[in-house]
């Protein structure tokens, strides 16, 4: 199975490096393109893959596509390959926050049955530990949900949920890396102000949030206030930060910050 990739930026690359390192695929079996194919070239020698020397090259090399392009640039690569998505069968996996299935198929009006698929990754697919949704339209065939299924299992976990759900999941999983790691640049800013080197504090920071993490994941009947609740020793240190997090609304802030990213999300779907 061929897999091509129109655009190779963060997150391509981001997921080329856990696919190879899965070994689910060979970087043989993985063509990309970007805006130049200098560019193209000089990524393709990096990840061990191949360069092509344009989208519509990409498109007739491969089995399935990926589009991995920021979403207002989607229009324009839809339209430059509509000659060769007429005629031929071409599953095409879309990576981009805020274009809907419908969105994707009226960009591409010379196939009606044009197959789309659309997938919400996250940054973490770069350590096998992403989290993806993915929704197909009527058109993709069951097996071929499933390959993407297998594409992105590769690289963590894969999610099958309702494309209306998608606006929720791209701000709890697809945005919630770059909230993570202001918590933890934040936490090793204090560590610095109380004395510790700076990249002391942080590495420190970060196995503590990823510790928190896989003790959360590991336990199978406790919430995350159960556990709360096991780290705050009575009238000790951490209920003294944890009352002072709440006085400052962090639960709200976080509410709210989600909830902006699922606007944002409807603003750019209009
Ligand atoms: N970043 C993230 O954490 C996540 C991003 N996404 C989605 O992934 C998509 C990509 O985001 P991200 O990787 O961050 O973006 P980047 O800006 O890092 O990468 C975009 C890539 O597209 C290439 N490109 C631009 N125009 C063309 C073109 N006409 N033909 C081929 N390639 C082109 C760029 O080439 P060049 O490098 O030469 O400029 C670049 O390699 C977006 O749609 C975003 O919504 C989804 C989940 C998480
Ligand atoms: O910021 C964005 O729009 C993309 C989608 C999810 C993460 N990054």
């Amino acid at each position: 199975m061929k897999i091509g990739f129109i655009g190779a930026g963060n997150m391509a690359q981001a997921i080329i490096k856990g696919l190879v390192a899965s070994e689910t695929v060979t970087g043989d079996a993985i063509y990309l393109t970007t805006s130049t194919v200098e560019h193209s070239q000089e990524v393709a020698g990096q990840l061990g893959v191949h360069a092509l020397a344009s989208n519509e090259e990409l498109a007739k090399t491969v089995d399935y596509l990926i589009l991995a392009v920021k979403p207002g640039v989607i229009p324009t690569v839809l339209t430059d390959l509509s000659a060769i998505l007429s005629t031929k069968d071409l599953p095409i996996i879309s990576i981009a926050a805020g274009l809907t299935l419908a969105d994707l198929a009226n960009l591409v009006p010379t196939n009606p049955q044009q197959k789309f698929i659309r997938v919400m990754p996250n940054m973490n697919v770069t350590v096998r530990m992403g989290v993806s949704a993915i929704t197909a339209n009527t058109f993709v065939e069951e097996q071929e949900t499933f390959t993407a299924q297998t594409i992105f299992d590769a690289v963590g976990s894969t999610y099958l949920i309702a494309e209306k759900d998608f606006r929720n999941f791209t701000s709890l999983a697809g945005c919630s890396p770059a909230y993570t790691y202001l918590f933890i640049d934040a936490m090793s800013r204090a560590g610095v102000k109380n004395g510790l080197p700076k990249a002391l504090a942080t590495k420190i920071a970060t196995e503590a949030v990823m510790g928190s993490a896989a003790l959360l994941s590991a336990t199978e009947d406790e919430t995350p206030w159960d556990l709360i609740d096991k780290v705050c020793s009575p009238g000790g240190t951490t209920v003294a930060g944890l009352v002072s997090l709440e006085e400052d609304a962090f639960t709200a802030t976080v509410i709210r910050a989600l909830d902006a990213t699922i606007k944002r999300d409807e603003e750019m779907t209009k």
